[in-house]
């Protein structure tokens, strides 16, 4: 049996980094991976949706190109070569991923499946056959999640897509329903709506975007039901059955009753920690009653020298915070830094069209919380920049402190959202506040200049 400084079970956005940076500073280390180096992100999430939603833009503004004066005329997709893109940006993440690991020193990487046999003991059974036994002094355990099933009768029956699935499907859905209403299922909602599907999205809650504010979500809701999406909220799916040619689902919206076919079925309810067949109950490590493993502040699990990074451990499940995760428990054991997850920005952003970036608290929450507060808003169709680009749909959001005049939080739901957000982000690190920014020049004309406009709105 080998013994190594230093375990990571799982090569996604925490331990390829982590595994990386743990050779280099000398510890003898091993990689376990059962699937793709890369994880969720590279393969299944980020790296290829973000590819694809970038055709479904270019079939949008090619559509709209004559408000701007240019005609196109009839506007065709290639499917298969908007995956061919899809696939070959990620074989060329994956790979250049895989060769940066291979070409580190003191770092080995097997492909197989890792089982707790012992506290500091895995089993792997190897991809290409047989077994074997790894020791360490330090295990990381990144395991990232995977699709959660709702408990629907008739689920199980049918040909359900997830958003891996979906990624490789050969043509375009004629009717694609979506079961579930935030990120994954109206990011997909909207690509496959502008690839040319009839697309229905059946959300449970009472809204699309349900933990957001609730004009952030009546907005985007206007925006998906303009581009001809059909959402339907406070949904509860009674059954689901396939036959020959189509799916059926029998379903509640409020006391309404609806009986509704489509051709495919994408369920994005959700995600699930990879915890189950870990072998967790060998080693002592603690789960929650939802299988996330438990961390302190710094990662660490309540087995001394065993951590949990990214999805497994709950909380945001963002490819950043994976990554943040690394960062944290590299400094903390290697440089002797007292890092912890507590009170880092957890920034996010949707990749619909437009984006919505997302940092800080929401108006829902400051009002929760009793906060003194106030929101300035500002709608795109009032921003120069979207006005000039014809991208003048959705709207930009900050909750501030009148008191400190401390930005606590925003929403920017527009064309480039993300970095918008990403401004105020940096703002609100540095303790920049609104009234500053209110006369900040910034260069013209930028979406980061209409923030002088939004913060102006506080003295109305
Ligand atoms: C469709 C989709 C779109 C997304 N888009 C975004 C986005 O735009 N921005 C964003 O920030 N986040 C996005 N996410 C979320 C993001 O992908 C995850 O938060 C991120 O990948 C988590 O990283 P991780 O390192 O925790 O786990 P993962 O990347 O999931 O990696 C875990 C790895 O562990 C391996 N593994 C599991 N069990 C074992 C075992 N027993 N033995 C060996 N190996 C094992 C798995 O095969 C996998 O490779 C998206 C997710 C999905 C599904
Ligand atoms: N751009 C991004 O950052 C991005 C993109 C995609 C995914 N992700 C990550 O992936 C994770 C999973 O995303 P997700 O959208 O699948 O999950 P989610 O938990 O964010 O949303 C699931 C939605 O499904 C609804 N739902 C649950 N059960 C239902 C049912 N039976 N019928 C109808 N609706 C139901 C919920 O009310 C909720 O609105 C997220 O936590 C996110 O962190 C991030």
């Amino acid at each position: 049996m080998k013994h190594y400084d230093a375990i990571i079970i799982g090569a996604g956005q925490a331990g390829v980094p982590l595994a990386k940076k743990l050779a280099e500073a000398g510890k003898k280390t091993v990689l376990i991976e059962k699937r793709l180096v890369g994880g969720t992100c590279i393969n299944d999430g980020c790296t290829p949706t973000k590819a694809m939603i970038a055709s479904a833009k270019a079939i949008y503004q090619a559509k709209k190109a004559s408000a701007l004066g240019v005609e196109i005329g009839s506007v065709k997709v290639d499917f298969n070569k908007i995956k061919q893109r899809k696939n070959d940006i990620v074989n060329q993440f994956r790979s250049s991923s895989e060769k940066g690991i291979n070409e580190t020193k003191g770092l080995r990487l097997i492909f197989g499946t890792a089982k707790f046999s012992a506290e500091k003991e895995l089993t792997i059974s190897l991809n290409n056959g047989g077994e074997e036994k790894v020791t360490a002094d330090w295990i990381f355990i990144n395991t990232g999640a995977k699709t959660a099933l709702p408990d629907i009768e008739g689920l199980d029956e049918i040909d359900y897509l997830t958003s891996t699935t979906i990624l490789d499907i050969e043509t375009v859905p004629e009717h694609l329903m979506v079961i579930g209403g935030n990120y994954i299922g109206l990011e997909f909602g909207q690509m496959f709506n502008r690839f040319g599907s009839k697309v229905t999205i059946l959300e449970k809650s009472s809204s699309i975007l349900s933990r957001e504010d609730e004009d952030i979500s009546s907005a985007l809701t206007e925006i998906l039901t303009d581009e001809k999406i059909e959402i339907i909220t406070d949904v509860k799916i009674d059954k689901i059955s396939q036959d020959k040619k189509q799916l059926h689902v029998l379903l509640q919206s409020g006391k309404t009753a609806k009986n509704i076919t489509a051709s495919h079925v994408l369920v994005a309810v959700g995600r699930i920690p990879q915890t189950a067949d870990l072998g967790l109950e060998n080693c002592g490590v603690k789960m929650d009653d939802k299988g996330h493993i438990i961390v302190n502040e710094k990662l660490e699990t309540n087995v001394k020298g065993i951590y949990a990074l990214g999805d497994v451990k709950g909380g945001p499940a963002f490819t950043h915070i994976a990554y943040n995760d690394y960062t944290i428990v590299y400094r903390n054991l290697i440089e002797g830094m007292k890092y912890s997850i507590q009170d880092r920005p957890v920034p996010y952003c949707m990749f619909t069209d437009p984006q919505l970036g997302r940092i800080g608290i929401s108006e829902k929450e400051a009002k929760e919380k009793n906060l003194n507060y106030k929101v300035a808003m500002i709608p795109m169709s009032q921003v120069a920049r979207g006005i000039e680009t014809n991208e003048t749909l959705g709207l930009m959001k900050a909750v501030v402190d009148p008191d400190t005049k401390k930005i606590l939080g925003a929403a920017i739901l527009a064309s480039e959202g993300g970095e918008i957000m990403s401004v105020l982000q940096m703002a609100m690190e540095g303790d920049i506040t609104y009234d500053r920014i209110r006369y900040c020049v910034f260069a013209h004309p930028t979406y980061t200049e209409s923030l002088n406009n939004l913060f102006m709105k506080l003295d109305k």
